[in-house]
This record gives structure tokens, sequence and C-alpha cells, in this order.
């Protein structure tokens, strides 16, 4: 099995810096589909990471019990609601993003399942389907047909054993991802310590990150920093990749600052400007 490794070198070729002249509608529209009753905060949390990641412009679409809560949480972000208080029915707007996430604090809903469904039946825009969106997938694996190419998934352990079944060792882990991504042409962003991505045959490890990462809604920043990127029109690959460094380099970064306990999910968003300096003076 051959993996490449996300030394920083290789993550400064794929990094594109802003260009001086761009305006907020040059550097991409995201939407975040995310949230339901008590589960608000991964909507604010990704849509937050996602502005914070250099997008244009970031529109939440929540449950109307979101309404207020994404508004004075993300003054910057844009929010429509569905027309259900407390889950999702039906995903429908009148924006072009040029990328969507959903599945952040989702819920597993009967109405929310449909409206995912009918969602996937239409959509043409570069998709990252993050939590419940791929407990729903597991639970009907006859729609992961609907995906287009290059769509990015980003399970974390249990999450993946729902989408492609038990392992019994590592290098059964990694046959049966492999697999999963030729045969669904889809990426996965495996996370855990480390993360790997996979396109098909070919893996990459990441080498940022600490445990000071495994705090709540964690995952659901990494969804909204990944989602910025491909927005800004990076490659979903890339997208992935530079996401998932970045993300790992936060706590790094932080560390000597916060230490492991007290950093939270918000710390990653706290963080990003510092990562992404990292970056920029490498360039
Ligand atoms: N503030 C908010 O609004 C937040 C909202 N959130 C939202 O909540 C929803 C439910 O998401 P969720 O991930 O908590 O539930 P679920 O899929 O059952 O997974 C939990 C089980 O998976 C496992 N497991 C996980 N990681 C593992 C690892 N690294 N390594 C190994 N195992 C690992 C572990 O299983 P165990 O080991 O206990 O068997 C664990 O018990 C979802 O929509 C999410 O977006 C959250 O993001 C939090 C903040
Ligand atoms: N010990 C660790 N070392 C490095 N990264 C970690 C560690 N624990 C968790 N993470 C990262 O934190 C994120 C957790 O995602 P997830 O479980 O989806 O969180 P949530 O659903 O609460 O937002 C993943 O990106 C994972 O790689
Ligand atoms: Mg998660």
């Amino acid at each position: 099995m051959d993996t490449l490794y996300s030394t920083k070198s290789e993550i400064v070729k794929r990094y594109n810096p802003i260009d001086p002249k761009a305006h907020k509608g040059t550097q991409g529209h995201a939407l975040i589909v995310a949230g339901s009753y008590g589960k608000m905060g991964a909507a604010a949390l990704s849509s937050k990471a996602c502005l914070k990641s250099g997008c244009g412009l970031v529109t939440a679409f929540v449950p109307k019990c979101g309404y207020e809560i994404l508004q004075i949480s993300n003054p910057e972000v844009m929010t429509i609601t569905d027309e259900q208080e407390k889950f999702i029915s039906n995903i429908t707007f009148d924006i072009k993003p040029q990328a969507i996430a959903i599945g952040p604090g989702l819920g597993q809903e009967m109405i929310t399942q449909n409206a995912l469904h009918q969602f996937l039946k239409n959509n043409t825009v570069p998709l990252i389907l993050d939590a419940d969106a791929l407990n729903i997938l597991s639970s009907k694996k006859e729609w992961l047909s609907l995906l287009q190419s290059k769509t990015i998934l980003t399970p974390h352990p249990k999450e993946l054993e729902r989408l492609i079944g038990k392992w019994n060792s590592d290098e059964e882990k990694f046959d049966k991802t492999i697999a999963f991504s030729k045969q669904h042409d889809v990426i996965i962003v495996m996370k855990g310590a480390p993360t790997f991505i996979i396109d098909g045959a070919v893996i990459y490890e990441n080498s940022t990150g600490n445990s000071a990462l495994a705090t709540a809604g964690s995952g659901d920043v990494l969804t909204g920093i990944i989602t910025s990127l491909v927005a800004q029109a990076y490659q979903p690959i890339n997208a992935s990749i530079l996401g998932v460094y970045l993300h790992g380099l936060t706590a790094d970064v932080a560390l000597p600052e916060t230490g492991h306990h007290a950093f939270i999910a918000s710390d990653i968003i706290n963080y990003l400007g510092k990562a992404f300096l990292t970056l920029e003076n490498e360039k």
C-alpha cells in the first residue's frame, strides 16, 4: 500500500494565496445545510469555519428554530430556513453556491432523509457529506449512485463502519475504503489520528493534529473548512488534503498556548488565521 505523506512543502504546492484583486463575489459562495433542534451548534461551527477559511459568502440552511441562533452567533453568515421548525424537510434555495455541505447536526428524521434523497436526485454542485448525511446514506445505500464524481465524504470511524461494514484489521479497513471510493468515485476523508484521504487507490496521510482535536464539533469545523476551499475553486482532492492539514495545524499551533484540555472546536476556528499564515510565509 503506497501512502503519500502531506509534508508542509507538498501542502504549500497545493495552496493558492488570495488574489489581491479578489472580492467577496470571486471568493466563492458556500451553502451549509446543517442543524436540527438541539444540534444547531454544528451548523454554527461549520458555517463560521467556512467563512474563516476564506470563502467570500456563506449561507446556512437550517430548520426554523435555528434562525436567530445562526444570525446572532455568526452575523457574517446569511441564513435561510426550512419550513419545518425542528428538522430540515425540503432543501430548496434560490442562490447559486459553488460548494454545498450537508450533514452536521442534521438528524435522521424520515422527513430529512426524503429531503436528502430529493436533493441528491437534482444536485449538480460539488458536495461535501458529513455526519447524519453519511448515516442516512448508510441506511439507503442505493442512493449512493446519485452522488456526483469526486463528492467528498468525511466519516469518523463509526460513520465509516456504517458505510462500509466492519473490518478485522487496518489492512481490511483500507481495502474496503479504497473499494468503496473506487466503486462510487468519491473521495473519503477517513478521520482519525491520523486522518487519511483516500481517492481510489491513492492514499494521503495527514501530518498535523493532536488529541486536542478530540472534542465535540471538531469534525463539524473540518466540514466547513473543506467546503470553503471547494467553493474557492480548489479541486476536491486538494481541498480535502489542504483542509485536513490546516485543521490539524490549528491544534498544533494552539497547543503551547491553550494546552490539550481547554482547546474546543471554536479554538480550531480561532487559530485558522495562524495556520493559514504558516503557509503564506512559505509561498
Ligand atoms: N454542538 C453540536 O451541535 C454537535 C453536534 N454533533 C452532531 O451530532 C450528531 C451525532 O454525531 P456523533 O458523531 O456524536 O454520533 P455517532 O455518529 O453515533 O458517533 C459517536 C460514536 O462514534 C464512535 N467514534 C467517534 N469518533 C471515533 C474515533 N475517532 N475513534 C473511534 N470511534 C469513534 C464512538 O463509538 P464507540 O467507540 O463509543 O462505540 C462514538 O460513541 C451528528 O449530526 C453530529 O454532526 C456533534 O458533531 C457534536 C457537536
Ligand atoms: N487524537 C486525535 N488526534 C488527531 N485528530 C483527532 C484526534 N481525535 C479527533 N481528531 C479529529 O477530530 C475530528 C473529529 O471529527 P468528528 O468525530 O466528526 O467530530 P464531531 O462530529 O464532534 O464534530 C476529526 O477530524 C478527527 O481526525
Ligand atoms: Mg462528526
